[in-house]
């Protein structure tokens, strides 16, 4: 995480071939500290736009300029962990792939871990959280991977408004430690939890 990245969308439209434009003339000026709320009907294209500004998918028109983002993750909607592996296995290998040694990977993992209230949850199968914890468990895996942008899929689509209301606060801290949030959701909490909101019901 360099804390002074920067994503800069001019003029972004886009559509698939023989459909109608999803949205136009959309400018973002995405900066570390800020969750910037993906809101609109179903289907005007949040999870596409937040394909765009992965560098995924590019733009049909605009440009989007990516500076100091050397690390990007995606948290998708339902998300998928190793039923037989551990909570903390899964933030662990992660540190492992970028060079950690064992102990260390281990130490960082329980803090991140113990931050987003799964400490206790360290040793329990994948397959035996719930959902609103596996959700928390991806946000604290993505931020172990001091990522500069953060890019969430409706985080508490399935939630119940308690764990909700925990996801939610977890957008901000994950922002408030340097990462951009981009986050697509239809959640009025979640709404409140933005420092930004993007209608692209504004922009079809
Ligand atoms: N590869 C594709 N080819 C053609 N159409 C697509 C493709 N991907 C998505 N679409 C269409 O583009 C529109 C926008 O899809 P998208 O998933 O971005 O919407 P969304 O706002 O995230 O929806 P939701 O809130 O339901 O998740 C939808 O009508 C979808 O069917």
């Amino acid at each position: 995480m360099t804390g002074g990245a920067r994503v800069l969308a001019t003029g972004l439209a886009h559509r698939f071939p023989g459909t109608p434009w999803l949205y136009s003339g959309l400018d973002l000026d995405l900066r570390p500290g800020e969750v910037t709320g993906l809101c609109g009907p179903s289907g005007c294209g949040k999870s596409t736009l937040m394909s765009v500004l992965a560098g995924w998918t590019p733009p049909v028109e605009g440009t989007v300029r990516f500076e100091g983002v050397e690390r990007t993750g995606w948290i998708f909607q339902n998300p998928h962990g190793v039923p037989g592996r551990t909570a903390l296995d899964h933030v662990v290998l992660p540190l492992l792939a970028r060079g950690y040694d064992r102990e260390g990977a281990q130490e960082r993992a329980l803090a991140t871990m113990t931050d987003f209230h799964l400490g206790g949850l360290a040793s329990r199968p994948y397959r035996e959280l719930s959902g609103g914890e596996a959700q928390r468990l991806m946000l604290a895996r993505a931020l172990c991977s001091d990522p500069d942008l953060i890019l969430v899929d409706e985080p508490t689509a399935q939630l119940d408004l308690r764990t909700a209301r925990s996801v939610n606060t977890t957008l901000g801290r994950v922002a408030a430690q340097g990462a951009i949030v981009v986050v697509a959701t239809h959640d009025p909490g979640t709404r409140r939890a933005c420092t930004r909101i993007v209608d692209l019901g504004d922009y079809g």
